[in-house]
Order: C-alpha cells, then structure tokens, then sequence
C-alpha cells in the first residue's frame, strides 16, 4: 500500500496515545510526528512543514477545561495560517466542538479514537490539502496572479500564503521575522515588504550579522566618534542610524553572540543608539526585518537565543519554505533561468527535454533556488546541442544513500588539517543518522545549534 503524501504531527501529553498513534498512522501516512511537549510545537513548524496537526486539548493533569487547546490551536494558526488542525479530547462536548471549529479547527476526534475513523479522518484532511494547494497553483497560472511577484516566482500554495502576509504585513511598521534554508529567497522578501511599505522611498540598510566580526560589531552598527578606537580617524554614524527612516534588514541573526544579542536587543529596546566613545543618543527610526536560517526557538530552549530578543524581533513570521516541498514551482523557476540565461550568453534555441525535467523535479535541492538559478546557469554554458539533458547538471547525493560513499571516500583524502577532518566527523555522524540533527548533536557532543552552524560552514 502506498503512503499518502502528507506529513502529520500528533500532540499529546499521554506517550501511549502517541505510540498508539504513530504506529497507526506511519501506515497511512508519508511522516508521522509525534510529541509531548507542545511547547515544541513551535520549533517543530518552524523546521519541517506540516499539512495535519491532530492537537489534543488538555495537557496539565486532571485539565478537562481545553484552555491549552485552544491557546496551542491558536499559536499554530498563527505561525501556519493554512495548516489543518484536527483536535482531540476524551469528552464529548458538543459546545467545545463547535467553538473548535469556530477557531479555525477542521475536524474533531474523541478518544480513545477509533482507528478507521481518525485514520479517514487524516485522510480526507490530507486530500482536500492536496486538492486545494493543486486548484489555487492551477488557478494562479490561469490567470496569471501569483506567478510574478515582486521579485518572487511562483504559483504554489505555499508562496501563495508568503504572498498574502507580505501585502498584510507591509504597510504596517511591524517588525518581521523571515525563517527559511538557505537560499530559499529570504532577502527577496524582505526587499518586497520595504517596498510595499511606507518607507520605500527610504533607504533599505541589509546587515549581514554573520559578516561582520565580534570586534567590528558595535563601532559598525551603532557608528563611532573621533579616536574611540585606533583606527577611527573620524567620526562615523553607523548601520542603524544610516537605516533611519527606512527599513533595517538585519540577516543571519541566529550567528550573533548572546553578548551582541544584548547590545542589539538594548538599542531596539530604546530604539536609540549611542555611538562608540560618545555618550550622545541618537533617536533612531527604523523598520526591522530579521531573517535567519537556523532554528531559533531550539536555540532559545538551549539558552543560545535570547527570548526577550526573539520576542521582539517576531511580531509576524514569514516561513519560506524549502524548494523541494513546493515542487509546482521548480519548472516555473527552471524555465524563467533558462529564458534568462539563453538571453544572456546568447543562446536562443536551448531548450529543457521531458527526462532533464522530471531530474529536476525529482531533484531535493538543498541550496534552494539560488542552487538552481546557479544550476541552469551551468548548464546553459556547458550543454551542446540545443537540448538540456540530466548530464548538464550537477545533482549532489541526497543524505542518505549515494551520501556514504562520498562520506568515505573524504577519509581517504589526505587531508588532516582540523577544518577538514572536522568536516569529516560532521558528515560521517549526519550520515549514521539519516540527516537527524538531535541525533547526530548527540554523537558529536556538540549542542543542535553548534551543529547547525558547522553544517553552514563546511556548505554541507
Ligand atoms: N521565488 C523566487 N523566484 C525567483 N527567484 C528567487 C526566488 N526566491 C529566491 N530567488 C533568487 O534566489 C537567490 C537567493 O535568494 P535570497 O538571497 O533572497 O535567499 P536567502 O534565503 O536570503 O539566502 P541566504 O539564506 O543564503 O542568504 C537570489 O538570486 C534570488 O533572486
């Protein structure tokens, strides 16, 4: 029997109901999660994408109220507006039932549940998920909304649902959290929400935060005065106050010290600045956008982050996702790179055959869409002929399967500098892991968040 596609998460408090669930529904469905801390839901949204959440409603013992249920419904709305939430409870209630759905729920199940039903239940939910992100895609190229987007290609529900919180959030001051992987299109986004604000005749100042070194942080973004160190010759307003009237785009947030995090989180708090060796405040008006491809609600719960930080930077949340789970959008992308790079270098008849087209959507695509606007570039330069095949492009091995030779063969290298056979352990314990980052943390000794940033650093 094949699983349908579609990834569930199980919250409850109970470990038996979870196992219980998991073990039923793994045969149904593509990735079943499970927790019992809803206070990981949160970091869970924000890793992975999921279609169903079934969310019981009572946590601290003896609760029959529901009052976490629905604040727990509530949050996962907010961080996944378009997510399904089917609740659970032991009581039947046909008040609380309808106030669930009222809520934004789509479904309600009693337990103990019965297998069939729950498992129909997920199923349907799963179906009109598929069959409504399929109609709105086919819907956007019809009529061609959607599809061009300041900046932004593509039609699938998901950027559908980017889309719609930008024309939300722009016009307002509100500061905006943008998480995704890498090159998933971050910086676009943050480009189309200054320009759809009020501040797009304004400057918009991007600070790279993992560029700018420990040293350098302060006297960079906060300016400094005459002398306040050795090589200020003059003095010198920094990013924040340059950025004033406009929009600050503050990336790679999750790379900064919990020191600077502190410096950051004063200034904002205060929203002024004081330039290194003065005692002067300077007001500072700004809209912030943070982004970050690391997983700061983990980092928070490890003390990494700071909360009060997060907190303040957070207010909406844009959550890019990763190419390969909006697989309706890789020919849209394929094509518009093509188109430009036959332009480009000059080579108006290339054109993309069915099998280099079904590579490409197979394909998972870890460094998003700046992998295959690079990808095609390649391509075009290299091909001959007039038609694209698979071999014009590089495919990296997924985690697992093909991953482990390359793994190995790396040992053999002779390569013994530490950077290297750090690089090497890295690998070799995401491999034995199938890609779990918990797990291969664990074996590494290393923090989750440690871990995150070795995988950036040595680009696996
Ligand atoms: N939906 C999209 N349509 C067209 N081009 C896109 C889209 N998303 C991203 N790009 C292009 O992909 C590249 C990477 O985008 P961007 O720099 O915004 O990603 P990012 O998430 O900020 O990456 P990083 O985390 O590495 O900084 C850019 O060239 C951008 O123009």
């Amino acid at each position: 029997m094949s699983k349908i596609p579609c990834k569930v998460l199980v919250v409850d408090d109970e470990e038996d109901i979870l196992m219980a669930g998991k073990l039923l529904l793994k045969q149904y469905f593509d990735v079943v999660v499970t927790t019992s801390d809803p206070y990981r839901i949160p970091g869970l949204l924000q890793e992975q994408t999921f279609d169903v959440v079934l969310l019981d409603m009572n946590y601290s013992t003896g609760a029959t109220s529901s009052k976490e249920g629905f604040h727990w419904l509530k949050q996962i709305l907010q961080l996944s507006p378009n997510i399904t939430v089917i609740l659970m409870t032991a009581y039947g209630d046909i008040e609380l039932a309808v106030r669930a759905l009222k809520e934004g729920a789509s479904d309600f199940v009693l337990k103990p549940w019965q297998n069939e039903k729950l498992v129909a239940i997920l199923k349907t939910a799963c179906q009109n998920r598929d069959s409504v992100s399929k109609r709105s895609a086919e819907k956007a190229v019809r009529e061609n909304t959607a599809y061009h987007y300041d900046g932004f290609i593509g039609v699938s529900a998901a950027m559908q649902r980017v889309y719609q919180t930008i024309d939300k959030v722009a016009a307002t001051d509100a500061n905006v959290l943008i998480l995704g992987e890498n090159g998933t299109g971050k910086e676009v986004a943050a480009r189309a929400l200054h320009k759809k604000s009020k501040r797009a005749g304004n400057v918009f100042e991007i600070v790279d935060l993992g560029a700018i070194s420990t040293t350098l942080f302060e006297s960079e973004l906060f300016g400094h005065a005459k002398g306040a160190f050795t090589d200020a010759r003059e003095e010198r307003a920094g990013r924040l106050e340059a950025a004033s009237g406009g929009t600050l785009f503050l990336d790679e947030i999750g790379n900064l010290s919990l020191a600077l995090q502190a410096k950051l989180l004063t200034v904002l708090q205060s929203r002024q600045v004081i330039r290194l060796g003065t005692n002067k405040p300077r007001p500072i008006d700004i809209r912030l956008i943070c982004a970050t491809n690391m997983p700061l609600y983990d980092m928070v719960r490890e003390g990494e982050f700071r909360q009060d930080l997060l907190y303040r930077i957070n207010t909406v949340e844009i959550h890019l996702p990763p190419l390969r789970e909006r697989r309706e959008d890789i020919k849209l992308l394929a094509d518009h790179f093509l188109k430009v790079y036959c332009q480009k270098y000059n080579r108006p008849d290339l054109h993309l055959n069915a099998d280099t087209l079904r590579r490409l959507n197979d394909y998972h695509w870890p460094g998003n869409i700046r992998e295959l606007d690079h990808a095609m570039e390649r391509a075009v330069i290299l091909c001959d002929g007039n038609e694209l095949h698979p071999d014009d492009f590089y495919f990296a091995p997924s985690e697992n399967g093909q991953h482990k030779q390359h793994v190995l063969e790396s040992i053999h290298d002779n390569d013994y500098t530490l950077e290297a056979l750090e690089k090497m352990m890295v690998q070799k314990a995401l491999v034995k892991h199938s890609g779990n980052i918990t797990h291969a943390a664990k074996e590494l000794g290393i923090t989750r968040t440690a871990l995150y940033r070795r995988i950036e650093k040595h680009g696996l």
